[in-house]
């Protein structure tokens, strides 16, 4: 059995399947973790989130913006964006399953000391306290209140953490945390400004993964196209597995076992 963490797809079809066929990949043998933005701005979303789906148990996910922003777009009465490519899975005859499978997905997955979230984990929490904050935000997703936390998830604020907070500011907080996050202040301020590489840090920010940490996990993360798979200051064991396959770049999957990484070419 292997097992393989593989980045954004963000509807990189016929990629993912070019890359599964690269890994010789089993689903009654062989594992997959999938770092969140499955969907948008590629064109093949709903052949992604199916492909997916049809991996069972042997796929793992969590979720990522682009993934809540389609939920907050079905169920949560938000707006497309103009640059969207959304349209063909709110059209779809089975749209309904789709969307039930994809809110049920967590915001991290964790074995041993290694943890995969879309964006990261921030110095302030621990390894153990990222699955409880996680949790709390699956709950919510997973319950009668679920449409009403998609229609105020977004925004900016709060955009420090603190153990204080609570209801919706709290959920929104670990939201934006898990699946928004990269640049951050030394107080553990989110930024959300900056998107291309590490020389757009504003004034007082840098990376997430260049504070030091009291424990020592391996961070897998997606997100951070720019970055291209590379974390350059890390002061803590981070793998960034988005390559930009969207973008023109690639799509990669890391073998958890051996460190190995393996490409397909993007064809964008
Ligand atoms: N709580 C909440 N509050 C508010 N909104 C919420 C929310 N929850 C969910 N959302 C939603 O989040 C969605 C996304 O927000 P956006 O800000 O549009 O998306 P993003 O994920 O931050 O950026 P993007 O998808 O462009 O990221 P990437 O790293 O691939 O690409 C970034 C850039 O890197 C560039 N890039 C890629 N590869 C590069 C390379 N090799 N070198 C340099 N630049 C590169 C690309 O050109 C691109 O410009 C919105 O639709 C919003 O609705």
């Amino acid at each position: 059995m292997t097992t393989y963490a593989v980045g954004d797809l963000q509807g990189c079809h016929e990629e993912f399947v070019a890359l599964l066929e690269r890994l010789d990949f089993d689903p009654r043998r062989d594992r997959l973790w999938l770092a969140g933005d499955l969907v948008n701005r590629g064109r093949g979303s709903l052949d992604c989130l199916r492909e997916v789906m049809a991996l069972g148990d042997a796929a793992r996910v969590v979720l990522g913006n682009h993934d809540l922003h389609l939920l907050a777009v079905a169920r949560g009465g938000a707006r497309l964006k103009r640059k969207d490519t959304l349209d063909a899975i709110l059209a779809a005859a089975d749209r309904e399953r789709v969307l039930d499978w994809l809110q049920s997905r967590p915001l991290v997955v964790r074995d041993g000391d290694t943890l995969m979230s879309h964006a990261g984990l921030p110095p302030q929490w621990t390894l153990d306290q990222a699955e409880p904050l996680a949790a709390e935000v699956a709950e919510r997703l997973g319950g009668e209140r679920a449409g009403a936390f998609l229609e105020q998830m977004y925004g900016n604020e709060p955009a420090r953490w603190r153990d204080d907070l609570d209801g919706l500011d709290r959920l929104r907080a670990i939201v934006n945390t898990f699946t928004r996050m990269r640049f951050i202040a030394a107080d553990g301020a989110l930024d959300f400004s900056a998107k291309e590489g590490l020389d757009s840090a504003p004034p007082g920010f840098a990376p997430w993964f260049q504070y030091p940490r009291d424990d020592d996990p391996r961070l897998l993360f997606g997100h951070w196209a720019a970055l291209e798979g590379e974390t350059p200051g890390s002061r803590v064991r981070a793998e960034a597995l988005d390559t930009g396959c969207v973008w023109g770049g690639a799509l990669t999957a890391l073998d958890l076992e051996s460190g190995a990484r393996i490409s397909v070419p993007s064809r964008y």
